[in-house]
C-alpha cells in the first residue's frame, strides 16, 4: 500500500516566530513611547478551561512586554457591573485591547457587553463594527482564531484561489468569520453545520477543510480528500483509556495524516496562533494610537 504522511502545520513554531517579531517591535517603540501596549481580559466565573486560556494570554503578554489589566469577577456579578468595567477600560488610555472571555456564566449576556467595547480596542474582533468591516473587506481588527488560521495557511503557502474550502461550524467566534476570510482569498466556500446531511460526502470534496465543531474525532481519513489541507480548530478535553485527561481536536490526527497533504496538530496548531493574534491585535491598536506602522 502507498503510504503518505501529511505535512504538519506547526502553529506553535509560527506563533513563536510572530511573538518574537512583536516583542522586538514593542521593545523598539517603548524606547520613545510613554507606555507599553496594554490588554485587559475580563473573566467571569471559574470555568477551568477559560481560566487556562486566560493564563496563556497573560503569559504571552508578559513575554512580549504587554501590560495586562486582567479583571476577574465572580459568577454572580450583575451584568451592570460588567458594563461599568468595560466603560472604564474604554476610557483608560493605558488599555489598547479589551476582551470578554467566553462563555459567560448562566444569566449573563455577552452580546451587549461586546457591543459596548470601543471598536478600536476590540482585540477579539467580535464587535459588530469589526465584523462589518470583515464582511465589507475593509481593514479592521480581525477575530483571532480565524486570523490565526489564515496566517498558518499563508506561512505554508497553501493555495486558496479557486479551491474548494469546506468549513464545518458556523459560530460567530470561528466558523462564520473564517468563511468570510477564505472567500476574500478567492476560495469557493461551503459552510456546513449540524443540519448538513451527509457531511462526509461534502468534506471529501474539500481541498481545504476547516473543522470548528467541538466534537472529538468527528473527522477521520475516510472524510478527507487525498492531499487536502485539514485545519483542526476543535479543543476538547477528554479522559483517555488510562483515566488521564488530555487535549484533543475534532480531527483524528493519526488517521487523517495518512491521506491529507497538510494537517494541524492539537495541541500545537491553531490554539497558539489564536493567542498570538490577540497579541497582534493589541499591538496593532497601540500602533494606531501612536500613529506609527506596526
Ligand atoms: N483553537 C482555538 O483557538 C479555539 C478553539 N475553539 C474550539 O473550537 C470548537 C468550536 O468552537 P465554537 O465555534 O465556539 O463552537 P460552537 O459550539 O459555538 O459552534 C459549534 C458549531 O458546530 C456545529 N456542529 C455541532 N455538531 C455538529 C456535527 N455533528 N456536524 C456538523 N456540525 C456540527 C454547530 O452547528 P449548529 O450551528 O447547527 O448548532 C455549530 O455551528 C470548540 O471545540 C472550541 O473549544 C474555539 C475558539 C478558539
Ligand atoms: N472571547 C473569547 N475569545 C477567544 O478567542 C476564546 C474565548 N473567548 N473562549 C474560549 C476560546 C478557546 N480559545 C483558545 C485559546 C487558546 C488555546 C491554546 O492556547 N491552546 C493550546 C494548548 C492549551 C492547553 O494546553 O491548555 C494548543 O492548542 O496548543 C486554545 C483555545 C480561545 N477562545
Ligand atoms: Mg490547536
Amino acid at each position: 500500500m502507498e503510504s503518505n504522511t501529511a505535512r504538519i502545520l506547526d502553529g506553535k513554531a509560527l506563533a513563536q516566530k510572530i511573538q518574537q517579531e512583536l516583542r522586538s517591535r514593542i521593545e523598539q517603540l517603548t524606547q520613545t513611547a510613554d507606555r507599553p501596549p496594554g490588554l485587559a481580559v475580563l473573566m467571569v466565573g471559574d470555568n477551568p478551561a477559560s481560566a487556562a486560556y486566560v493564563r496563556n494570554k497573560e503569559r504571552a503578554c508578559q513575554k512580549l512586554g504587554i501590560a495586562s489589566f486582567g479583571r476577574h469577577f465572580t459568577a454572580d456579578t450583575p451584568q451592570e457591573e460588567l458594563h461599568r468595567a468595560i466603560d472604564e477600560l474604554n476610557r483608560d488610555d493605558r488599555v489598547d485591547g479589551i476582551l470578554v472571555q467566553l462563555p459567560l456564566p448562566e444569566g449573563l449576556d455577552p452580546v451587549p457587553l461586546i457591543y459596548q467595547i470601543d471598536p478600536d480596542k476590540d482585540a477579539d474582533g467580535l464587535h459588530p463594527v469589526n465584523l462589518g468591516r470583515l464582511l465589507r473587506g475593509e481593514p479592521g481588527l480581525r477575530s483571532c482564531t480565524p486570523a490565526g488560521v489564515m496566517r498558518l495557511l499563508e506561512e505554508y503557502q497553501i493555495d486558496l484561489r479557486g479551491k474548494h474550502a469546506v468549513v464545518i461550524g458556523r459560530s460567530i467566534l470561528v466558523g462564520k468569520p473564517i468563511s468570510l476570510m477564505l472567500l476574500a482569498r478567492d476560495a469557493t466556500v461551503t459552510m456546513a453545520h449540524s443540519r448538513t446531511p451527509d457531511l462526509t460526502a461534502l468534506t471529501r470534496e474539500a481541498d481545504i477543510l476547516i473543522v470548528a465543531v467541538g466534537r472529538p474525532e468527528l473527522i477521520d481519513e475516510s472524510a478527507v480528500k487525498p492531499g487536502a489541507a485539514v485545519i483542526d480548530v476543535g479543543i476538547n478535553r477528554v479522559t483517555d483509556y488510562f483515566g488521564k485527561s488530555r487535549l484533543t481536536g475534532d480531527v483524528l490526527f493519526d488517521s487523517v495524516k495518512n491521506v491529507a497533504g497538510y494537517v494541524t496538530p492539537v495541541p500545537g496548531g491553531v490554539g497558539p496562533m489564536t493567542v498570538t493574534m490577540l497579541m497582534y491585535n493589541t499591538v496593532l491598536s497601540y500602533c494606531r494610537t501612536l500613529g506609527v506602522e506596526l
